[in-house]
């Protein structure tokens, strides 16, 4: 029911009580990551200050000192200043921000000053127990100046100060530390903090331990800075990643966005790094760092390089150590990936070495770009590295020599067939690495008349030459023996002769016959455990997938001298020890009935090298 309806007069409205302490708690423990924080926004404030300032006078002072000395922290500047009733309005209300709104509107005061939320200050109560600030206004500098006292518990006095007390138009910020907040308020951490958020801030800003003072900002950037040839910028570029970054790069690529006011550089990492490893881009956001640890700013694929920039574009969150993910960091992200790309481009034809050298550590970034850009893969066709049944080999080298390319889903597969493909002439690619199966599907894209299709067990079998029916005819009972030996490993035998000589049996499946294997010993497992259903479940679902097989190679004088063997007991033991010999060179995981019979035969084999020998070691024959 509604105050109308029962006729009882409105209350007046009430304004929200904030207490400072949880807010500043909020802050501290959520909003931002680290007290480290408050250096930043005292900085922030600063720079606002003297850019308001310059904005109604030109040629007024810009200077900014921050002093660390006794336990206490000072911010000044020769900025914009406040009035009394600025102070009560501006300093004293949270969330009240001078550099929103008004006539300009909240966009263009956007591009101007580095604040807009209003909180800044508060950032300061992180650290510090009573801030006090000392201003004077430069739009009304008649006007005598205030002092503002404040402290954690959300008092704050408010008092105007004799004329001599600051004559110059500016604000001065006084911290006084909390207890336990020592750490972030010693000389030394504070001017760390210094240089690294405001090292490129466009004014001078100077650092003051007390006794000595040193220079913070370090501009113009080293990316805009002019250098008398290249090789003393790459020089520079090096010595600043390594300062910046810990790492000494590879390359450098410059970027620049001009239309999104964008400039900064990306550097090439000199070590291997994983896709998934998340890069940490340091973003300045007009001349302030926002973050060292952007990891939006370039596309996923470019992992192999670490960015630092300056924008005046992108959106910084409340808690100014992120980019807001908007449409435009989409856009300048694309483009920034685009700058990576053309670098790439400019290396395959200009400096092939150097691409090299880049693609020894990072061809799998590559690939991995190149899935998607059909046009790069195509560039980088003469550079990427791919495992062949030739060695290591390019793409256009390989697709010349071999229009017909078959691969392998599985670094075991190509492992086992490569050597024997090679030796008949078969081009076989390794795709069982990360990206290649996909980089292999779109080559008849760009190389019409090539040709890819994955190799089976099957296929190979039917590139190996067969044998004569004749000599097929006269091993027919040693073939039977065989056979009946492997049906029940579900394993097929055949005879070919094939290269290498050196190879006497190959053990060919594919992945359905795997998938079969692993049935069968799953439905073994199930029958020996006594569990019925499973197993009868099992042993419905046996397909007509086609068998392992064991491919004799006539080629080989072991194996015609075990298929002459007159011992059936013998050239059984010999078979299953050819299986065994060549299961383990497919590097396929054995069953258990595999070990079993691995076993059998090495001692039946040892047993029968023995078995005329005496236990003295004499020959009993
Ligand atoms: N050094 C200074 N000189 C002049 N005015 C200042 C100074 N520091 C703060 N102010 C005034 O106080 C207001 C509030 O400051 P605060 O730092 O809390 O927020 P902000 O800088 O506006 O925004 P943000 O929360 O994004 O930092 C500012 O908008 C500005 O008008």
């Amino acid at each position: 029911m509604t105050s109308a309806e029962t006729g009882s007069p409105p209350t007046s409205p009430h304004t929200f009580q904030v207490d400072l302490r949880g807010l500043v708690d909020l802050l501290s423990h959520h909003l931002y990551s680290s007290p480290r924080v408050y250096v930043r926004e005292l900085l922030q404030n600063a720079v606002d200050a003297v850019t308001a300032r310059r904005a109604v006078d030109g040629d007024a002072p810009q200077r900014i000192q921050l002093t660390a000395s006794g336990g206490r922290v000072a911010m000044e500047d020769s900025g914009i200043g406040l009035t009394e009733a600025e102070v009560h309005t501006l300093l004293a209300t949270i969330g009240r921000s001078s550099k929103r709104g008004g006539a300009e509107g909240l966009e263009s005061a956007r591009q101007e000053f580095l604040g807009q939320f209003g909180i800044g200050l508060l950032a300061c109560f992180v650290v510090a127990r009573r801030i006090r600030v000392v201003t004077r206004s430069a739009r009304s500098p008649e006007a005598p100046p205030v002092e503002w006292l404040a402290s954690d518990d959300g008092s704050y006095t408010v008092r105007v100060l004799p004329d001599e007390a600051r004559t110059e138009p500016g604000t001065t910020v006084y911290l006084e530390p909390r207890r336990g907040a020592e750490e972030w308020t010693a000389p030394a951490r504070v001017e760390e903090l210094a240089r690294d958020f405001g090292a490129l801030l466009p004014y001078d800003i100077v650092f003051s331990d007390g006794s000595t003072r040193r220079q913070i900002t370090e501009l113009p950037a080293v990316w805009d800075r002019g250098f008398p040839s290249p090789a003393a910028r790459r020089v520079a570029l090096a010595g600043h990643c390594t300062r910046t970054f810990g790492f000494t790069p590879l390359d450098s690529i410059d970027l620049d966005l001009p239309v999104a006011g964008v400039r900064g550089v990306a550097y090439v990492l000199p070590e291997p790094t994983s896709p998934a490893h998340r890069a940490g881009h340091r973003v300045h956001l007009k001349g302030m760092l926002l973050t060292d640890r952007a990891d939006n700013l370039l596309p996923d694929w470019a992992f192999f390089v670490r960015a630092v920039l300056d924008t005046d574009t992108l959106r910084p969150t409340a808690s100014r150590e992120n980019l807001y993910d908007d449409e435009t960091l989409e856009a300048v992200r694309e483009a920034l990936g685009g700058r990576v790309r053309e670098w790439l481009a400019g290396l395959a034809v200009g400096d092939p070495q150097r691409l090299s050298a880049f693609l020894q550590v990072h061809h799998l970034g590559v690939k991995s770009l190149a899935r998607h850009d059909p046009e790069l893969l195509e560039l980088m066709l003469p550079w990427l590295p791919f495992e062949t049944s030739d060695g290591t080999a390019n793409l256009a080298e390989f697709t010349a020599a071999h229009p017909q390319i078959h691969f392998t889903r599985t670094v075991e597969e190509f492992r086992q067939i490569a050597p024997i493909a090679a030796a008949h002439g078969l081009g076989v690619i390794n795709a069982g690495y990360t990206y290649d199966a996909e980089l292999l599907a779109l080559l008849p894209g760009i190389r019409p008349g090539v040709s890819v299709t994955e190799l089976d067990a099957g296929a190979v079998t039917d590139r190996l030459d067969t044998v004569e029916v004749s000599t097929e005819l006269a091993l027919a009972p040693f073939l039977a023996t065989a056979r009946a030996r492997l049906d029940a490993l579900d394993c097929d035998v055949a005879l070919r002769a094939f290269q290498p000589v050196a190879v006497p049996a190959l053990f060919l499946d594919d992945r359905q016959a795997r998938h079969e294997r692993d049935r069968a010993s799953a439905q073994e497992g199930a029958q020996a455990s006594g569990d019925a259903l499973w197993s009868s479940i099992l042993g419905s679902l046996r397909g007509s997938a086609p068998r392992a097989r064991l491919v004799l190679n006539h080629n080989n004088a072991l194996i015609r001298r075990i298929s002459a063997l007159p011992d059936a007991e013998l050239t059984g033991m010999a078979i299953e020890s050819l299986y065994g010999q060549a299961l383990l060179m497919s590097q396929r995981p054995l069953r258990p009935a595999d070990t079993t019979l691995l076993n059998r035969s090495f001692l039946g084999l040892l047993e029968w090298a023995t078995h005329g020998i005496t236990e003295n070691g004499e020959d009993g024959k």
